[in-house]
């Protein structure tokens, strides 16, 4: 949590704000394979965050946060577009300085949260990803682009600057340099550029060409799964060590890797490995 009590974040007040602009859903499927598909589901807003879905997306990290066979987890838009950001009919109807603010502070929390969890997540970007959705892909660990989708902070033209955390987080990912080109530009990274600057991790191909190919998801799932194979509790440690190691200074970063490995060390796994003599050949 960034924001709690003790910074003046009343969470319930917001709660209740956001409450009133309905509209829209954020759905999860928990699946077998422990790949979890998150899917922002608003088409006649081209996916854009209602009120209610601010809500529904802190509810799911939740339920993300309590799946202890968890691995992995795929971020997606519903009918083929990603996400357009916050809903600009309660941006309007909220856009005094304060309720703005606290507005930010609750999605900051529930995106941090998410990137935080112990799965290796990814954005599976399709259509358009602007503004808040933007963001929103700079909090999965990957972001793997169909072909002819679009990602673009466009916060300049709306005469504002990423509030949801999408600003620190770029920095972190493509460099102060980069980060200021595409917010100081709002410039459209497509997928070549993505890969260029280091934000994208993979270009899907468009399912649509060719009868029979892979859908986009089984693509990301596929992906993914190189990076999931193997016992939950293992993933979960190994996204635990790269996520200090990401946020915490080092000394704090052994810290904690000290105590996930011992989480993991002469557990099943480990000892059935030990059992069975395996060779990394
Ligand atoms: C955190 C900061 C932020 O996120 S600020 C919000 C940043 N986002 C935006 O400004 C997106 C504004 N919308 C657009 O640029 C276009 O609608 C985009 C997404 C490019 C789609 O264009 P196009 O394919 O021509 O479709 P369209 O404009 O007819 O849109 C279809 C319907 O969806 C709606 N829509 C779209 N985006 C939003 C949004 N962010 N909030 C609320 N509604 C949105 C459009 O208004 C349109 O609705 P309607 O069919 O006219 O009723």
């Amino acid at each position: 949590w960034v924001y709690s009590s003790i910074h003046g974040f009343n969470q319930a007040e917001i709660k209740e704000k956001l409450q009133a602009f309905p509209g829209g859903s954020i759905d999860l499927l928990k699946q077998d394979s422990g790949i979890a598909v998150l899917t922002i589901n608003n088409p006649s807003r081209m996916n854009a965050f209602s009120g209610s879905m601010m809500l529904d997306l802190e509810e799911r990290v939740s339920q993300l946060e309590n799946w202890p066979e968890g691995k992995g987890i795929i971020v997606q838009g519903a009918a083929e577009t990603f996400c357009s950001g916050s809903d600009l009919n309660a941006v309007r109807a909220i856009s005094n300085q304060q309720d703005g603010m606290r507005m930010c502070m609750f999605m900051q929390n529930a995106l941090t949260r998410l990137l935080r969890l112990p799965l290796i997540s990814v954005a599976l970007v399709e259509g358009r990803a602007l503004g808040g959705g933007a963001e929103l892909t700079t909090a999965c660990d990957f972001r793997l682009m169909a072909a002819g989708s679009v990602i673009q902070f466009v916060h300049k033209h709306m005469g504002l600057v990423p509030g949801w955390g999408g600003a620190a987080r770029l920095v972190r990912l493509v460099g102060s340099q980069n980060a200021l080109k595409l917010l100081g530009g709002a410039v459209k990274v497509d997928p070549e550029l993505g890969v260029d600057i280091g934000l994208v991790d993979g270009i899907l191909e468009g399912h649509q060409k060719a009868e029979g190919a892979a859908t986009l998801l089984q693509q990301a799932e596929n992906w993914l799964g190189r990076y999931t194979k193997g016992p939950a509790p293992v993933i979960q440690a190994v996204k635990k060590v790269v996520l200090s190691g990401r946020e915490l200074p080092l000394s704090e970063a052994l810290r904690t890797e000290k105590d996930v490995f011992g989480m993991v060390w002469g557990a099943p796994a480990n000892l059935e490995a030990l059992a069975s003599k395996s060779k990394h050949k």
